[in-house]
């Protein structure tokens, strides 16, 4: 990610103070000039950039302050709290509710992610329990609906649209009503988007606005969009009343800064950001999570939502239950693989630790431990009620069995017995597991911040990712190096499934 490299330069700017003996204020404009030739450089708007230089000065009062203060940490707080406003409109975006149809409209230029992002905002509020539908009223683009209709069938969303009327105000409102009809709580309206901004475009928006009237109009545009970015966002703010916004294709060579500043002219919060083509590839927006991760400090509560995500609280006592237990069978291993499976992109979680970049894990390396999993899951979909549930691997040597999981799944018998051992081995993970204590409810999900609530974490994660990550141990050490003040140059024991 290009953003990276402003991170990298930001941090590069701050630790640069350390050069000098005493930080005073021509230490400190060096220091600002290097972050805001580096904001500048990301496409940041010119009067946030400026803004943000001002703030910090007034902020520090570097002449004034006390003499046993440690400057650099003050400075560096103050850009870390400056860069989360730049972020942060301080408005809250609309929160769907439950019991009701919460009508959710999609407004940007064409090509900028809008039906893409539809489809990854409805799956990832699915996975939360809502049930969405989607609506083509884009009849400007040819293919738009069967887009659309394709992108909604991989996803197992129920879509709406028209071949033959040609007014997207009706079909939007003949969709949502249909679909408020049916009950469906989450009704997403993906418009029409045109090359540029123009006066067609803006008025189809505000006949669909008026058809409609969504909960929320979401403004979605693509991250390498560049200084032009403010004045896109602002001339749709000016059209119709944008709630929430979404900066797609984060990944690749995206510099970021310019589609981030939408924030500023739409006065709206970020919601998510998109981090690739796939579906999963998705995340939700915290500011300060998003500029610790920024400036290399990771992200805890961005990994705490994933496993939240994928352990809901309803079911962590079961698992807690389970690891009390102490008994291992192929049903917990399963159902720990499908949890991991549904966190997504692994190198994406990684990013989110402290001290690891996006690209620890390569994209084929994690694609080939994706379709590992697959394959053991497919195994155990071969095994019957009795091997799953066996808390005894020894059933495993009876004669025959072997062989006719293999021959259920269309795998070799090697493959069977390389599962056994996996499963032997994370039986053994989950011994040393055995007792003890899951963090409760609002215990520390977000501030895992030091080594108890680490190893609090280190408790509440699937033993199949944990080992991704190295094990307890792994983690611990982590905690160490960091309390230490020194950042890993690797996670130990990346082996497991990778
Ligand atoms: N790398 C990357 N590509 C993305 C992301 N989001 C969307 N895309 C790609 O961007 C291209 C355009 O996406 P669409 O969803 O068709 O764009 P659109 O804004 O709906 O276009 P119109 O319907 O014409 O308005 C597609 O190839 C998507 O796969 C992202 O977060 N990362």
């Amino acid at each position: 990610m290009v953003l990276a490299e402003l991170g990298n330069k930001i941090t590069g700017a701050l630790r640069s103070m350390a050069n000098n003996t005493f930080v005073d204020e021509a230490v400190l404009d060096n220091c600002l000039k290097d972050i805001a030739t580096a904001l500048l450089q990301a496409d940041i708007n010119i009067k946030l950039v400026k803004q943000l230089r001002d703030n910090v000065k007034r902020a520090v009062q570097i002449e004034d302050m006390a003499s046993g203060l440690n400057k650099r940490k003050v400075i560096e707080k103050a850009v870390f709290s400056e860069l989360c406003s730049m972020l942060d409109p301080d408005t809250e975006p609309y929160e769907l509710k439950k019991g009701r149809s919460n009508v959710v409209m999609f407004v940007g230029l064409q090509g900028n992610g809008k039906t893409t992002t539809c489809t990854k905002y409805a799956y990832a509020n699915k996975r939360k329990g809502y049930r969405p539908a989607m609506i083509c009223a884009d009849t400007f683009r040819a293919g738009a609906f069967d887009q659309l209709k394709q992108n909604c069938t991989k996803a197992g969303i129920p879509f709406y649209g028209s071949y033959t009327e040609t007014d997207p105000a009706a079909i939007a409102a003949a969709g949502v009503q249909r679909f408020r009809e049916e009950r469906y709580d989450l009704i997403i309206v993906d418009t029409s988007g045109r090359h540029k901004q123009e006066d067609a475009l803006f008025e189809e928006m505000r006949e669909i606005e008026e058809a409609v009237k969504p909960d929320c109009i979401v403004f979605v545009i693509d991250g390498s969009v560049g200084q032009a970015a403010y004045d896109q966002a602002l001339a749709f703010k000016q059209t119709v009343p944008v709630g929430a916004v979404i900066v797609t294709k984060l990944d690749g060579h995206a510099k970021g800064g310019g589609a981030l500043s939408a924030v500023a002219a739409t006065d709206s919060p970020i919601i998510y950001i998109g981090t690739g083509e796939h579906i999963d590839e998705f995340e939700q927006f915290h500011t300060k999570s998003f500029v610790s991760r920024l400036l290399g400090l990771g992200d805890w509560t961005g990994f705490m939502d994933k496993i939240t995500d994928v352990i809901p609280e309803d079911q962590q006592p079961e698992l807690l239950e389970k690891l009390q237990g102490g008994v291992f069978t192929m049903r917990i291993l399963y159902e720990q693989y499908a949890n991991i499976m549904k966190m997504g992109p692994m190198g994406q979680i990684m990013s989110m630790i402290p001290g690891f970049g996006q690209d620890l894990i390569p994209k084929g390396a994690e694609q080939a431990s994706q379709e590992r999993m697959k394959h053991f899951m497919t195994m155990m979909d071969s095994m019957t009620d009795q091997e799953l549930d066996a808390q005894d691997i020894k059933i495993f040597q009876e004669d025959g069995r072997l062989e006719r999981i293999a021959q259920g799944s269309g795998r070799s018998m090697q493959e069977v017995a390389v599962l056994i051992s996996e499963h032997k081995r994370m039986g053994q993970l989950w011994g040393k597991m055995k007792g003890l204590k899951m963090p409760g409810k609002g215990g520390g999900m977000s501030s895992l911040n030091n080594r108890q609530n680490l190893q609090q974490m280190s408790k509440m994660l699937p033993p199949g990712m944990l080992n991704q990550m190295g094990g307890v141990g792994a983690l611990q050490s982590l905690m160490k190096q960091l309390e230490g003040g020194k950042l890993p140059p690797g996670f130990p024991g990346m082996g497991g499934m990778m």
